[in-house]
């Protein structure tokens, strides 16, 4: 049944409960407009609940719906504002859930804001009582809705410029330990990294304003750090000075002072919330300021294939958002990282065109319409033994941030540093000399070893620690044909 039938029906505006699907949320003949956003949920029913009835609640509770028939939407351009679940397919080798395609006028959503494009796609929906679990898998978001924000302040093009590194990936260190450090020796640690090689250190995700180091003698022992080594190397180097706060006014100040002091680059957490994303992005492009984007949180909601958010879909919204770095998995390091999803991830940043690949859980075409682009960081866990695989998985486009596998080098922070550079370089080289560095990069890394004595350091601790774990969020194939309604 369409929405026209539904509006001739008399008993449509009955008082009472009625389905969903006969509410006109579900219209399985429905072309999606051009201009329409697009939602795919994986949809885990209650028993019982038939899988359409399912999809057609997610769509009207995700719009314009509530449990019960209201009169007032005789008021509106209802059969416009509704949203429609049009497709429902099962979800290959999962009996009890299905991907629910669900599309949403434009006009549902106010130009320019996460926060509400989020308050209705994942509003209410996730708590209904008759699903078990919900997923928002990935989103088709229009040109025309891409258009209403600005995106990335700097993005990697501009961000190359300004560091004058082209070629290579950037390199990247977390300092560690996360907390305790006073400010002087913390500004140690940078010194030591930068020196050693690095092009960026960066604040944890959990470094904002302790008793044991206040914010200001962070930042000034940092940039002092930041300076020296840039004296010492000729190289620009940067580090990533966390301004997450407790409210806007603080991160204001925190970062109004790290440029003040001369800093390239602030960073903020994506608990701060979409909001603060947004606020802090216009402020970096008003400041000529890159942005880092520490996803610290995500994996309460990203992790799980069943529930949640995919992590494709935050990266897409934080393109939008605009965030010059985000970090999106390493693969081979010590957190989550399927493979073929993280692929999908790091298209998300770096492509201009995405086209629909459901082997890497992208499942429409994306224009993103000539946003900059996020530079991906792949962090956690990381050594130089893994180079010729991160290089292979990632490309020129990415930090590579070796936090403990910078400073727990046997001989210290430096040492770490060169070996990391070494051993990039080294990769780097024997790629661009056309040699298959996936099969030949133990050997690579030996032989470079040979003459730096901080790289064969680096590969006698580490070159056997792996974290091989089965992935909880790989991609789960889409049959092309849909269920009929
Ligand atoms: O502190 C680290 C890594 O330190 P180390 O290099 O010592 O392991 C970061 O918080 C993680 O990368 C976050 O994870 P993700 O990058 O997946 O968001
Ligand atoms: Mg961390």
């Amino acid at each position: 049944m369409n929405a026209i039938d539904n509006r001739d029906r008399r008993d449509r505006y009955a008082a009472g409960v009625m389905k969903y699907r006969d509410m006109g949320y579900w219209q399985p003949d429905y072309e999606p407009k051009d201009t329409d956003v697009i939602a795919v949920f994986r949809i885990t029913p209650q028993d019982g609940v038939d899988p359409i009835e399912a999809a057609a609640a997610v769509a009207g509770e995700s719009s314009t719906a509530t449990w019960t028939v209201v009169w007032t939407d005789r008021l509106t351009a209802c059969d416009k504002y509704r949203a429609k679940a049009h497709r429902v397919d099962p979800v290959p080798g999962s009996p009890d859930s299905w991907f629910a395609y669900i599309a949403y006028d434009i006009d549902l959503f106010e130009p320019g804001s996460i926060a509400n494009l989020t308050a209705s796609i994942i509003g209410n929906v996730f708590g209904f009582k008759p699903l078990k679990a919900l997923r928002l898998e990935d989103m088709r978001l229009p040109v025309a809705y891409v258009k209403t924000f600005d995106g990335p302040p700097t993005g990697i093009v501009v961000e190359r410029e300004r560091l004058d590194k082209f070629g290579r990936p950037l390199l990247g260190a977390t300092v560690k330990p996360k907390l305790g450090l006073s400010g002087r020796n913390y500004g140690r640690v940078v010194y030591e990294a930068l020196k050693g090689g690095l092009d960026f250190t960066k604040d944890d995700e959990n470094i904002n304003s302790q008793p044991f180091m206040h914010w200001r003698d962070r930042f000034l022992y940092c940039m002092e750090a930041v300076n020296r080594a840039q004296a010492a190397t000729g190289e620009i180097k940067g580090t990533y000075l966390n301004v997450t706060a407790a409210t806007m006014e603080d991160m204001y100040e925190r970062a109004e002072f790290a440029k003040s002091i001369g800093s390239t680059i602030v960073m903020i957490d994506l608990v701060i919330g979409y909001t603060a994303i947004q606020s802090m992005s216009k402020w970096a492009r008003r400041n000529d300021m890159i942005l880092h984007l520490h996803r610290a949180g995500h994996s309460t909601y990203t992790r799980q294939k069943s529930h949640g958010v995919s992590f494709r879909v935050i990266a897409k919204w934080m393109r939008l958002a605009g965030v010059d770095h985000i970090h999106a998995g390493t693969v081979v390091g010590k957190l989550e990282g399927d493979p073929a999803t993280t692929k999908g991830y790091y298209d998300i940043c770096r492509e201009d065109f995405l086209p629909q690949r459901l082997e890497n859980g992208i499942f429409f075409d994306q224009s993103f319409a000539s946003l900059r682009k996020t530079m991906p960081v792949a962090s956690g866990g990381i050594h130089a033994g893994q180079m010729h695989q991160l290089l292979d998985l990632f490309g020129d486009d990415v930090v590579l941030q070796f936090g403990g596998g910078t400073i727990g080098h046997p001989m210290g922070i430096q040492a770490g540093a060169t070996a990391n550079r070494v051993a990039l370089e080294a990769m780097v080289l024997a790629r661009n000399e056309g040699r298959d560095i996936l099969a030949e990069g133990p050997d690579i890394l030996a032989a470079a070893s040979r003459h730096c004595t901080p790289l064969r350091q680096a590969l006698d601790v580490w070159k056997d620690v792996t974290f091989n774990y089965t992935s909880t969020d790989s991609p789960d194939f889409v049959p092309t044909a849909s269920v009929a309604g």
